[in-house]
């Protein structure tokens, strides 16, 4: 057993209004020791804990009297977190960076320079960006003798072929302004990519299409475990509709909102990020559990249409990749929600999909089938863990 061995790594994957973080293990095949977050940053924020096993450590509000911000929650998380690393230290710190830019394509030692980079990319993810590179700069005060590594959700992507990756602008403008399609939610399909062999080696080798549904979603198309086409692009607004963001729209409607509806860039970038999909068109929630609770037909209509969403970018992906041996769900709605499921494997029938519903509706958190034994095209739903693929590049990009 090396030094290593004993020590910890700690991942952070810090979100819009939450703060979530993992400690492994420092292995070459990380074992979790924790998890939790801080939910509800600017509302009532919320932390909770869990053991490896999934037995609560902690269930609390944060106390009323501290700052609603997530630096406030970043220093509740890591005073918890002294009292259970068992006197060890940490060997690294991971983090989730949503968008790359086009100076990222791997992971990266996060130093003065990388930090200064990173800034760059704000604009580029206004949701993310900001709560993704402010906890390195807390820690990197805290904590300055441990190395923090920042892996990124475009990295992944970053196989697709030029004509993937390209818009049918004029190619010197999008040279010049690194206008592509970057594709995001990479660690969750490098993780995916990463346990498809154990499941299906055959789908490994071949050609596979993930959908990653959760309240940000995308999909994208897998030859031999490497990215072909994703619907997500420039930005994370892109492609399927979400929990508040639209997914893609004719983008002439900017236009028509700012100059003929008079609203403000913001306004437009607000109504679009924040007040649009499963929100926007249910009126309700943008939580899917809320819509299968509500007997409001804007609900009703708001499920069905995420659901011909993922669908017809199942059958737009597999064009892609040239042919579809197998469908994985994951993320929270992809993972839980079996209803989803069954109607996006219901449109894909022609496409040689056949659901075994009792196997839909079985819970596991295990990687399991539900397509029929004769179902041409395997159907999974593989739980992702993008936090122990940060934990696994920490500890490689920091050796
Ligand atoms: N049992 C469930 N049924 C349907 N949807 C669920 C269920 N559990 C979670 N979800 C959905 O998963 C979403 C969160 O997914 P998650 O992958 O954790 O997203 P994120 O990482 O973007 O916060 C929630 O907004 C909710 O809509
Ligand atoms: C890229 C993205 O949409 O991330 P999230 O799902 O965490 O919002
Ligand atoms: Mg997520």
């Amino acid at each position: 057993m090396s030094a290593r061995d004993k020590q910890l790594v700690l991942v952070i994957n810090a979100g819009s209004s939450s703060i979530k973080f993992s400690l492994f293990g420092a292995q070459a095949d990380p074992q979790l020791v924790c998890k939790g977050q801080v939910e509800g940053i600017f509302t009532e924020p919320h932390f909770c804990a869990k053991n490896e096993a999934g037995e609560k450590l902690s269930d609390t509000p944060l106390p009323p009297s501290g700052h609603k911000n997530h630096d406030a929650a970043l220093r509740y998380i890591l005073d918890w977190l002294r009292g259970h690393t068992d006197g060890r230290s940490l060997a690294v710190i991971g983090h989730r960076v949503v968008h790359g830019g086009s100076s990222f394509t791997q992971p990266v030692c996060v130093t003065p320079e990388v930090l200064a980079a990173l800034d760059e990319t704000v604009a580029l993810a206004p949701l993310h960006a900001p709560h993704n590179i402010m906890p390195m700069r807390v820690l990197a005060e805290l904590l300055p003798a441990v190395p923090q590594v920042a892996c990124f959700d475009t990295a992944f992507h970053r196989t697709q072929s030029e004509a993937a990756q390209l818009y049918a602008l004029p190619y010197d403008f999008s040279q010049q302004h690194g206008i592509r399609r970057y594709g995001f939610h990479g660690l969750s399909y490098e993780y995916i990519a990463s346990v498809l062999p154990a499941v299906d080696a055959s789908a490994a080798k071949g050609r596979t299409v993930v959908a990653h549904l959760g309240n940000g979603a995308s999909m994208a198309g897998l030859l031999a475990g490497r990215c072909q086409a994703t619907t997500m692009g420039f930005t994370a607004l892109e492609g399927l509709m979400m929990g508040t963001r639209a997914g893609t729209f004719d983008p002439a409607l900017v236009f028509h909102c700012l100059t003929h509806l008079e609203m403000s860039v913001e306004q437009v970038s607000d109504l679009v990020h924040k007040q649009s999909g499963l929100l926007g068109v249910s009126g309700i929630s943008s939580d899917m559990r809320d819509l299968h609770a509500s007997d409001n037909p804007r609900a009703a209509l708001a499920i069905s249409m995420f659901c011909q969403h993922v669908a017809r970018e199942a059958a737009s992906l597999a064009a892609a990749i040239e042919g579809l041996d197998a469908l994985v769900f994951t993320a929270g709605i992809g993972e839980n929600d079996a209803e989803v499921r069954r109607r996006v494997c219901q449109q894909l029938a022609w496409l040689g999909v056949a659901l075994d519903d009792a196997a839909n509706r079985q819970r596991s958190a295990a990687p399991h089938r539900i397509s029929t034994a004769d179902s041409r095209v395997r159907v999974y739903v593989i739980p992702t863990n993008e936090e122990v693929m940060i934990a696994r590049h920490a500890l490689a990009t920091a050796a």
